[in-house]
């Protein structure tokens, strides 16, 4: 059966650590999606996302999209086909009104995964400690869609299956024990 691991959490909590664990240890493919923020040292067009213009951005056809901050985010039907395709259990990562777009449409193959830290001060650390820009650092955390991620609204915390993320060799064990138990 199709499925699709939706991971969602806070800037810095690990979300692109889990995918890439995800698909070198079980080779399960990110679906990538779209965005017109500027990218950051290390980030590959078409790996991290497909990097976009408010002109490109606007041309594309989406599953759906949100502004996050300053800059678009979205996502495709086709990019979704697309990553099924190379394997039957993929994943996504998607900010929280993207999770409730893909909870109603996917139903039952979608897995929603929300990822925390059990102190919120250690992700601002951690996005300096990845190289973020400075000033980036401090919009995002100032912006309002920041502040709402740090928490899940009741609508969607029915669906979320948490993991915290503060060692990440404990999140592995996790993540090895979630695949298995999908894989079944
Ligand atoms: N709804 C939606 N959210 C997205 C999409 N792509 C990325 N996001 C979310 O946009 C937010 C900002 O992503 P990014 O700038 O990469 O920041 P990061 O969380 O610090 O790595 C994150 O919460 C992502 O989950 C998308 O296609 N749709
Ligand atoms: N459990 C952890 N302990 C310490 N650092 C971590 C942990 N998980 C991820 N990181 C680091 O924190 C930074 C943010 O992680 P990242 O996966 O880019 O977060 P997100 O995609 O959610 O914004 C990266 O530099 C990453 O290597």
């Amino acid at each position: 059966m199709q499925r699709i691991i939706i991971i969602a959490g806070p800037s810095g909590v690990g979300k692109t650590t889990v995918t890439d664990y995800l698909y070198k240890k079980y080779n399960i493919p990110r679906v990538i999606t779209h965005t017109t923020r500027p990218m950051r040292t290390g980030e590959i067009n078409g790996k991290s996302y497909y990097f976009e213009t408010d002109d490109t951005f606007k041309k594309l056809h989406f599953f759906e999209h949100v502004k996050y901050g300053d800059y678009q985010y979205g996502s495709s039907r086709e990019a979704l086909e697309k990553a099924w395709r190379k394997n039957d259990l993929v994943t996504l990562i998607v900010e929280t009104e993207g999770v409730a777009s893909y909870l109603n449409k996917l139903g039952n193959k979608a897995y929603f995964l929300y990822l925390t830290v059990s102190d919120s001060k250690i992700l601002k650390q951690r996005l300096i400690e990845r190289g973020d820009d400075v000033q980036e650092i401090e919009k995002r955390i100032n912006s309002q869609e920041y502040k709402r991620d740090l928490r899940l609204k009741p609508n969607l915390e029915r669906f979320a299956h948490y993991i915290i993320n503060d060692n990440l060799a404990d999140t592995k064990e996790k993540l090895d024990k979630l695949i298995t138990s999908l894989e079944k």
